[in-house]
């Protein structure tokens, strides 16, 4: 399998599999290596061998880091630019993207294991966030303020200052610039923190600022895992802002440290999505986007739609599709042509997955489709997971409240819109939900009533730079895109001005 594989660009801070030492922190605008020497095997999740060495740092480069961002916010070129400034540099980080398209989409498949497809869709996806902040950043300078006579009051808008940006392994380049766009336009300085797993396009994106022309100190980025390179984040006096998207156990522990110097968070966690199936709709088509939903990126997507939700009348007829559907899905390598399913995106992540599906069977829930490893003989070192439709499901089971973040639906029953309600809104997450209906007043009514970040109705998974994005419940606390994305990286300041100060004698 090796000998297909697409390779990665030779490039500064990515070592040829097998290197003893690797140069792949960027810290106060140069690569380096990390100061304990350490690297890290980062593996192709499509047949385990190594693709790349990266560094592997740890607490003393997270605050030589932090010191660098801190400097180039406190005193450099930075604090000069006008928001004008910020966003022509945004819109050169976008043409950027665009140049290098075709290199970033190979990049993140081999990486996270996604088809080269999915990946050039990400890349166009996080194109259009650039230029959008790209135009948002001078549009808001703040707002005189209605005050007595005698008096100038404003509100007016600064950046927070040293923001910690911590990320997941899933979308390492989407999640990164829709925290990096907003920082930059509201002119913060940043720590960049990736998932050990999946580093190789956030280091690329970190390059491309570079070449955009932002200053020294401004963008850093250590690699290693969370304890270690992560968490002094969270913990470190001088961060402002800790923004993070990943799992509820670590957006938790993160929610705890960051409370001891009490910065900002953000934390963008994980779902357990229901989509909700009347039986009005067009069965091809639903059972076509419940696909999709479900599976997409082989299920690891925080806004899978993993919880069907389905009526009675059509129950039978939809998970019949649904599966025999599934057990037609090509799965396999992300770059080979016609993949649909890459493999998950490491061993621990699949053994997860797997002790999942072992309990929902153990709760009485039914496997229709995959269930297991493929038998195919080529995909035997990858570590690839079969489309999985369990039936009989209640939402008392594991299978239907955990987030299981893998290719795995399970498929609920229900009579009534307030049943289908009532379903939806039954889990401690909030994130995403669907509803398919041919009735527009119950589309919209449905909508409403739950509560989930993002609704769609007759579609599921489509998100826009202008519509903000992020959890309601334990899926977590703000909200990216949009104009709150841009508020989390930006503090308001009142400033009031007394225009003729005379003694008040209150104190007499
Ligand atoms: N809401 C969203 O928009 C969204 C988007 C993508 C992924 N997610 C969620 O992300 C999860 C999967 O990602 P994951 O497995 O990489 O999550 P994870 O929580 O294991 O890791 C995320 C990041 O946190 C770091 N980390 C771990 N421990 C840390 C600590 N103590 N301090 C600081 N950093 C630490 C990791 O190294 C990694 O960079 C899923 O739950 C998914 O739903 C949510
Ligand atoms: C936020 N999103 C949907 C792009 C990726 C979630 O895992």
């Amino acid at each position: 399998m090796n000998q297909t594989r697409a390779s990665l660009p030779s490039v500064p801070y990515l070592s040829e599999p097998g290197a003893a030492t690797a140069t792949s922190l960027y810290i106060d605008g140069e690569w380096r290596a990390a100061q304990n020497g350490r690297v890290r095997e980062i593996l192709d999740p499509a047949d385990a061998s190594v693709l790349t060495i990266v560094s592997e740092g740890g607490k003393a480069d997270t605050e030589a880091a932090i010191a660098a961002a801190r400097r180039a916010f406190d005193g450099g070129e930075w604090r000069s630019t006008t928001a004008g400034d910020r966003g022509r540099i945004l819109e050169r980080i976008a043409d950027l993207l665009q140049r290098d398209r075709e290199e970033i989409a190979v990049m993140e498949s081999l990486d996270t294991g996604k088809t080269i497809e999915e990946g050039g869709i990400d890349v166009d996806d996080v194109t259009n966030v650039f230029r959008y902040y790209a135009g948002l950043a001078d549009k808001d300078a703040g707002r005189l303020v209605s005050a007595p006579e005698g008096v100038h009051s404003k509100v007016v808008y600064e950046p927070v200052g040293v923001c910690g940006m911590i990320t997941p392994w899933n979308y390492p380049l989407l999640q990164l610039a829709w925290k990096m766009a907003p920082a930059i336009a509201a002119g913060n300085t940043m720590v960049i923190k990736p998932s050990e797993v999946t580093p190789v396009t956030t280091a690329k994106l970190v390059e491309l600022t570079t070449e955009a022309g932002i200053p020294a100190g401004v963008v850093n980025m250590v690699l290693g895992s969370g304890p270690d390179a992560g968490a002094p984040l969270s913990e470190h006096p001088d961060v402002d802002l800790v923004s993070f998207t990943g799992g509820l156990v670590t957006g938790r522990r993160i929610m705890a440290a960051a409370a001891e110097t009490v910065k900002k968070i953000a934390l963008e966690l994980g779902g357990k999505n229901p989509n909700i199936i009347f039986p009005d709709v067009d069965l091809d088509t639903a059972v076509d986007y419940a696909l999709s939903a479900a599976f997409f990126h082989s299920g690891q997507v925080c806004s899978a739609g993993a919880r069907l939700i389905v009526h009675n009348d059509i129950y039978d007829a939809f998970t019949t599709e649904l599966a025999r559907r599934a057990e037609a899905i090509r799965i396999g390598r992300g770059q080979d042509e016609g993949v649909r399913c890459g493999p998950l995106v490491s061993a621990e992540h699949r053994a997860k997955v797997e002790k999942a599906v072992a309990r929902g069977v153990e709760e009485g829930a039914k496997v229709i489709a995959g269930g297991k490893r493929p038998d195919d003989a080529d995909l035997q070192d990858g570590y690839f997971y079969r489309p999985t439709v369990f039936v009989d499901c209640d939402r008392s089971m594991d299978i239907v409240q955990t987030e299981v973040f893998g290719p795995v639906v399970t498929v609920e029953r229900f009579e009534t819109e307030e049943q289908a309600i009532e379903l939806g809104n039954d889990t401690d997450y909030g994130l995403s939900g669907g509803v398919w209906t041919n009735d527009t007043a119950r589309g919209e009514r449905v909508a409403a009533a739950l509560r989930h970040g993002t609704v769609w109705i007759n579609d599921y998974g489509p998100y826009f730079p202008g519509a903000e994005w992020g959890g309601f419940g334990r899926s977590g606390v703000g909200r990216e895109l949009g104009l709150a994305g841009l508020d989390e990286y930006r503090e308001a300041k009142h400033v009031y001005r007394n225009l003729s100060p005379e003694p008040q004698r209150w104190f007499g």
